[in-house]
């Protein structure tokens, strides 16, 4: 088991990641969290069926409820984060009461608004079971959508602890699998060739990844977001490069119809297409053809999915958070490990993406 300890200016707190990781959780409540009069576990039944029991057996002598949500994306609506609230009233959960988010990326971002909006503000606790939660419940974004845009209505608010056991992850299935490793290559191309470099030699299926080197990638890709978070928090400045690759993802998780693709194959998608300008605008070299050969190999699709429109994937770019006064903002690289924020004319983007559809649609 490894300890990384995350630093930001509102909080710091660790994540124990790890088989067993699990056991972790009561001597961490013991510690640090004495007074919890009542826990509320917020979770899905695809993860709920397969692990309550065993959070609850570690949770023993507390008083615990549940409130189940609805699986993957449906879970971050308004209506389910009402009903959270409404669950949380009815069970009686006071200013000493905490929240734990057990699930992937969808229940860590919606428990966290839910912990951060009740009562205006009570602890949570992440308990991941995707590989994507390396990122998700690291660094205190916490959301729901809007029909309008990705993550739109949120706050920044981080857990008391991350405790990721990473014998959770043995059930996910391949999709799934292939989401949670587009952030950690995401990681990787932002901030460090070799681990760039590694991954494109080790890792060529992700079904039979060993546990080793599973949790190496969790632990090198959660050191990158620390090194990110811990200098900007709330992302005034180079925050914004852990969003490489999520301009185009999320305009297309919306245009989609949230739900119909995983985030981290959106942002795969997002991801060579951010290269492709890098390559274009800031001449970045960078071997493309065999990034996409990788990638088809792991299973991903590298083409926007059919049915989208050019024009209507630019005005959701115009709604993403990194745009300003209608200027669309890319995180584009100029090495690997060293990306920019980039403004980009609106014309010459609708021009790139045409050619792009047309050409990874062949
Ligand atoms: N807050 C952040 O910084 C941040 C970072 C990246 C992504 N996100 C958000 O995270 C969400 C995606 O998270 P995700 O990829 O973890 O997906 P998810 O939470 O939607 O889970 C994906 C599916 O896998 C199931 N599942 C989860 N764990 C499982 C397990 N161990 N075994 C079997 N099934 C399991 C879920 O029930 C769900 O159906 C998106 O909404 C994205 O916007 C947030
Ligand atoms: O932590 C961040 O900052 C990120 O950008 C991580 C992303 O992987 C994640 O998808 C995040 O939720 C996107 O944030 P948003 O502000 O663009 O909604
Ligand atoms: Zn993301």
């Amino acid at each position: 088991m490894e300890t990384i300890q995350i630093h930001t200016t509102s909080k710091e707190y660790p994540v124990i990641l790890g088989a067993e990781a699990l056991t972790a959780l009561a001597p961490f409540l013991k510690e640090h969290l004495s007074n919890v009069t009542k826990i509320m576990i917020i979770t899905d039944s695809n993860v709920g069926d397969r692990y309550l029991n065993q959070v609850k057996h570690q949770l023993g002598e507390y008083e615990v409820v549940t409130h189940l949500v609805p699986n993957g994306e449906k879970a971050k609506t308004f209506d389910v984060f009402y009903d959270c609230l409404t669950a949380a009233l009815q069970e009686k959960l006071d200013r000493k009461s905490l929240f734990i988010a057990l699930g992937g990326g969808a229940i860590g971002d919606l428990c966290g608004f839910v912990a951060a909006s009740f009562m205006r503000g009570v602890p949570f606790i992440q308990l991941p079971t995707t590989i994507l939660a390396h990122d998700s419940a690291v660094g205190g974004k916490v959301a729901i959508n809007h029909p309008l845009g990705k993550n739109m209505i949120g706050a920044f608010y981080q857990p008391e602890a991350v405790i990721y056991d990473i014998d959770f992850l043995q059930s996910l299935p391949a999709m799934e699998r292939r989401s949670g490793f587009a952030e950690v290559m995401k990681h990787a191309l932002i901030n460090d060739l070799h681990f760039y470099q590694w991954l494109l030699t080790d890792i060529d299926n992700l079904q039979t990844i060993t546990t080793e080197q599973l949790q190496e990638c969790l632990s090198k890709g959660i050191k990158v977001k620390e090194s990110v978070v811990s200098k900007d928090e709330k992302e005034l400045g180079i925050r914004a490069f852990l969003n490489f690759g999520h301009t185009l993802g999320h305009a297309i998780e919306a245009e989609a119809g949230y739900g119909s693709i995983t985030h981290g194959e959106a942002v795969v998608i997002g991801m060579v297409f951010a290269l492709r300008l890098s390559k274009k605008l800031l001449h970045l070299q960078f071997e493309q053809q065999e990034f996409l050969e990788w990638l088809h190999k792991l299973g991903y699709s590298t083409k926007v999915p059919s049915g989208l429109y050019e024009e209507k994937l630019i005005d959701r770019m115009k709604q993403d958070k990194k745009t300003i006064g209608q200027v669309i903002q890319f995180v584009l690289l100029e090495e690997v490990g060293k990306p920019v924020l980039y403004k980009i004319d609106e014309n010459v983007l609708l021009e790139e993406l045409k050619q792009f559809m047309k050409e990874e649609s062949r």
